[in-house]
């Protein structure tokens, strides 16, 4: 009924003529296009008959229609597959989502990132996590690209010195430990992948990752460092980031209380950054610096030098295969028509919830626990790149943009949020993440299976639920109204799965890679820019006045009552 509608609008669309690349070509709002109205009108005329239970009933092929396995081309072998058939869609929706896509040119804006058109407009910026883990495949013009690789092997011969125990500390003791002191997308990223990686991880050298301005966060750090064998990697890409550069003047000073001589900082301070002169400043020497340029999003760096304690902690070999699997997820992303095109499929079953069943969230559930800080690395993510209210060209939008993303491992949700995800009055999609194999087969891998079995078990439930019916056979007669209405399950709760054989460096690259593409998307059809961060600022320049206020009272001045009291408060009450 509505096939004709995706790829006339594209091709009207593409008539009409090019801006220069720093501008965006339309500015039309997402719900101006024909296909976010038709998802509308199917959205309010069709919505009461799409019942999972009815649409499985009804299509014996809903899984093998409904899923894709992907497999890389090139690179290390990954494979994944995705379930997306516990979703509140039909093909005509599914085509129309797609048509969406099309109409908003997500394939064209695609074409421009991976060419290094600046699409960052508002900063001017290209946008190029996809070129630090190219390998001299795409065509990318943008200055420093060329420079990715001797970056890369500076990792690699420096990330080997310390792991062989070659590089000495000021007394002359290989390094055992070392700090990354960084916040946000310098800290997120090598959090989480170091350990979803621990498998692969060089067990005698600790590691520690220091952001917040809390002074606790670095003193409990410190207390469990030795300075003769502790390596601080600072990192930050402006350099100028408060917690990080506090967190490192502090650290800093804690070495040559015992260091004493400041000539022994570069045996034992390296810095990661774009920011030659405020490195320089800090007493890093540029040998110890490790480059990177402004077309990388913070949010986007652990691909960069922002990574180089993923490969200290599980050697630069892996880091390499980690950067590959990414690789072969961009190719499929750039060369995988749309209705195969994973992380499109996402971005689209996405939009459906988000914009026209209006949920807030989306729930990101791995059940592995090595994936324990997966939901916080793309809480940054997703919701610093599509947390916008106004499009490139300066229109407010009248529809949701980015979902808040949250989540936990499982089980562990299961015994604390699930229940509201299965029986409260919101609707939550989520993404159910598991690997086939675990890294740590105890007791004949019978808890991988109970995992594996709560991992099926939870989507099911969530899609079909338990009817009345169900639930007075089970109780027998003599069961209250009550008791029976609160052991029914509605059901109808949408989630796609995703599976692996192990979680390897080169699969969680590909994992980390789809994810990113799926937030693009979802910023493409939204018209907003994914990749600035104004939102951020505010808080940080009312914090730096205030922060000039805290001595006197008196001083505490053009705030309102609120604030003053509560800046009052703090001043009554602290204690040095
Ligand atoms: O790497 P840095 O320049 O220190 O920035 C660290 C973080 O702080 C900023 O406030 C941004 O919101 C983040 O996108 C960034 O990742």
């Amino acid at each position: 009924m509505y096939d004709d509608i995706g790829p006339d609008v594209s091709e009207s669309f593409l008539e009409t003529p090019l801006h220069p690349p720093t501008t965006i070509m339309s500015g039309k709002l997402a719900s101006e296009y024909d296909s976010w109205k038709k998802l509308q009108h199917i959205y309010d005329s069709e919505r009461s008959k799409l019942i999972l239970k009815d649409l499985f009933a009804h299509d014996p092929d809903r899984f093998s229609k409904f899923s894709v396995d992907y497999a890389s081309k090139g690179g290390p072998d990954v494979t994944m597959l995705l379930d997306y058939s516990k979703n509140l869609i039909t093909q005509p929706i599914l085509d129309t989502l797609l048509s969406l896509i099309r109409e908003a040119q997500v394939e064209s804006y695609r074409d421009k990132m991976f060419s290094g058109e600046h699409i960052n407009t508002s900063e001017d910026r290209a946008v190029l996590h996809v070129a630090l883990r190219n390998f001299n495949d795409f065509q990318i013009q943008e200055a420093g690209t060329e420079e990715v690789a001797s970056v890369l092997e500076h990792i690699k011969v420096f990330s080997e010195a310390i792991r062989s125990g070659e590089w000495k500390g000021y007394t002359g003791k290989p390094i055992k430990t070392i700090v990354n002191i960084g916040i946000g997308g310098s800290d997120l990223g090598p959090v989480m992948v170091t350990e979803a990686l621990k498998p692969y991880s060089k067990r005698d050298l600790a590691a520690h990752f220091v952001s917040n301005i809390d002074g606790t966060h670095v003193a409990e750090t410190l207390r469990v460092c030795d300075p003769e064998t502790t390596l601080f990697i600072i990192a930050s890409k402006t350099f100028t980031t408060q917690e990080t550069i506090t967190n490192a003047e502090s650290a800093k000073d804690w070495f040559l209380q015992s260091a004493k001589d400041k000539a022994h900082v570069a045996k034992h301070f390296v810095a990661l950054s774009t920011n030659t002169k405020a490195v320089t400043a800090f007493g890093i020497s540029s040998e110890n610096m490790f480059q990177f340029w402004d077309w990388v999003g913070g949010r986007y760096s652990l691909w960069s030098a922002i990574g180089l304690s993923i490969a200290l902690v599980i050697g630069y070999n892996n880091f390499e295969q980690l950067l590959q699997g990414a690789h072969a997820m961009d190719k499929h992303f750039k060369e995988t028509p749309l209705e195969k095109n994973v992380p499109v499929l996402l971005a689209a079953v996405g939009i459906w919830y988000n914009d026209f069943y209006g949920s807030q969230t989306h729930a990101l559930l791995p059940y592995d626990q090595y994936l324990h800080k997966f939901a916080d690395y793309f809480q940054q993510g997703d919701m610093e790149s599509n947390g916008k209210t106004v499009t490139k060209n300066g229109h407010r939008v009248n529809y949701e943009t980015g979902p808040i993303i949250w989540g936990a491992a499982g089980t562990n949700g299961q015994h604390s949020f699930y229940q509201l995800v299965h029986q409260g009055t919101k609707l939550i999609p989520a993404d159910f993440i598991a690997p086939t194999t675990t890294h740590n087969p105890i007791a004949n891998s019978k808890h991988h299976r109970i995992l594996l079995s709560n991992f099926f078990a939870q989507p099911e439930a969530l899609a079909f639920g338990k009817t009345e019916e169900q639930v007075k056979k089970e109780l027998g007669s003599g069961a209250s109204e009550a008791l029976i209405k609160s052991k029914v399950f509605e059901g109808n709760k949408p989630s796609n799965s995703i599976m692996f054989p192990l979680l390897t460096p080169a699969t969680l690259g590909a994992l980390i890679a789809m994810y990113e593409h799926k937030i693009f998307v979802q910023g493409v059809v939204w018209g907003i820019n994914s990749f600035d961060q104004m939102g951020v600022e505010l808080g940080k320049v009312l914090a730096k006045n205030i922060l000039a206020q805290l001595e006197k009272p008196e001083d505490v001045t053009g705030h309102d009552s609120s604030t003053t009291g509560l800046i009052h408060y703090y001043q009554k009450y602290r204690k040095e």
